[in-house]
């Protein structure tokens, strides 16, 4: 069985085939003409990594456009202009006759509506029979969990736009918390932090970069360059990888905070199988250093991190296509479904 994954993620978009792995794996970034931004066809200049560098740096005339947020698609226009680009970069000429299967990963708190859109906007860009599975699920799947066991699973997905936290178990959805706090908001805390305690203005690459730094463990500290809120001039400054710990951790706190809420509604049984075996984390932001550790000690149990937490959704994705009955066990659970 040929065909894709596809995690279409706020931050990143991920493309995994059946076969040859991941294919594409881009920023979920576009850049439009700003006459075109609301127009009711958007023909993106560039998409993914091109375009991505223009993020703050774009010229009068364009603007660089997130077509998703929170996981979802906001501006059908826009998502389409971006999903048709992305996917133009993994197409192949055979697509024009061959149109390929895709099981798409969406958060499993997607609306009826939402989740619409997004089936409509595969299908014209090119995809038969665009499937739908809850991210959590296909994550799971990616990182060799089997959902249709008869024992409970627990998975905590941090990525830009969304955190997510599901147990499941036998095809069913036994407890999920979905909150809009994650890699984003980590950003902002960390530019908010920097602008108010050392006046500081920092380009969002650059912070986002910082933030991501501190797990690459290149040292105890960093050097950030800004504009001197108080001179107007370009300013370098070094930071502690402790400080920038800090100043991120009440916003961790909040997104560990929402594991307790999943873990309270669950029945006894499944709450032991999760104490024995631990929460499985992937997504992007549970690469922020000490992540595993802080759950870890939030809630005495093991943690244990995808190997690919960036690429986990797709993959799983991708392994669905041959799973059929994963897909149809649960294409009920989405949330407003339940
Ligand atoms: N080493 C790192 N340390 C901290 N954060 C990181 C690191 N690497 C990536 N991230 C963050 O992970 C996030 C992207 O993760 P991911 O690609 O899983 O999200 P997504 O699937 O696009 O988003 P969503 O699931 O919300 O739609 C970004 O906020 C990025 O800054």
């Amino acid at each position: 069985m040929t065909g894709f994954g596809i995690d279409l993620g706020t931050a990143n978009t991920v493309v995994c085939h059946r076969r040859r792995g991941v294919v594409l794996d881009e920023p979920s970034v576009m850049v439009v003409r700003t006459s075109e931004a609301r127009a009711r066809r958007v023909r993106p200049l560039l998409v993914g990594r091109e375009a991505r560098d223009l993020v703050g740096r774009c010229p009068v005339g364009l603007t660089a456009v997130r077509p998703l947020h929170d996981g979802v698609i906001v501006d059908l226009e826009a998502a389409r202009g971006f999903v048709v680009g992305m996917l133009g970069k993994v197409a192949t000429p055979a697509w024009q006759r061959w149109r390929p299967r895709a099981v798409i990963g969406v958060p499993a708190g997607a609306t009826a509506l939402e989740r619409r859109a997004l089936l409509e906007v595969a299908d014209e860009a090119g995809i038969r029979r665009p499937e739908l599975i809850p991210e959590p699920i296909a994550g799971a799947v990616g990182c060799g969990l089997k959902p249709l066991q008869p024992r409970a699973h627990m998975v905590m997905d941090v990525g830009g736009g969304t955190s997510e936290i599901t147990a499941f178990c036998y095809g069913g959805v036994l407890s999920h918390r979905s909150s809009p706090i994650a890699g984003d908001e980590l950003t902002l805390a960390l530019y908010r932090y920097l602008r108010s305690e050392h006046q500081l203005l920092v380009g969002e690459l650059t912070v986002e970069a910082l933030k991501c730094r501190t797990y690459v463990d290149e040292g105890p500290s960093s050097v950030v360059q800004g504009v001197d809120l108080g001179t107007g001039r370009p300013r370098l400054m070094t930071l502690e990888t402790d400080e920038v710990l800090e100043a991120l951790r009440p916003t961790v706190d909040t997104i560990i905070g929402a594991l307790a809420g999943a873990l309270d509604d669950l029945p006894p049984q499944a709450a032991d199988d999760i104490l024995t075996d631990g929460v499985t984390v992937f997504g992007g932001s549970t690469l922020l250093c000490g992540f595993a550790k802080l759950v870890e000690a939030a809630f005495a149990f093991p943690v244990r991190m995808a190997e690919r937490p960036l690429t986990c959704v797709a993959e799983g994705a991708a392994l669905c296509l041959s799973e059929p009955d994963v897909v149809r066990a649960y294409e009920g659970t989405f949330i407003d479904a339940v």
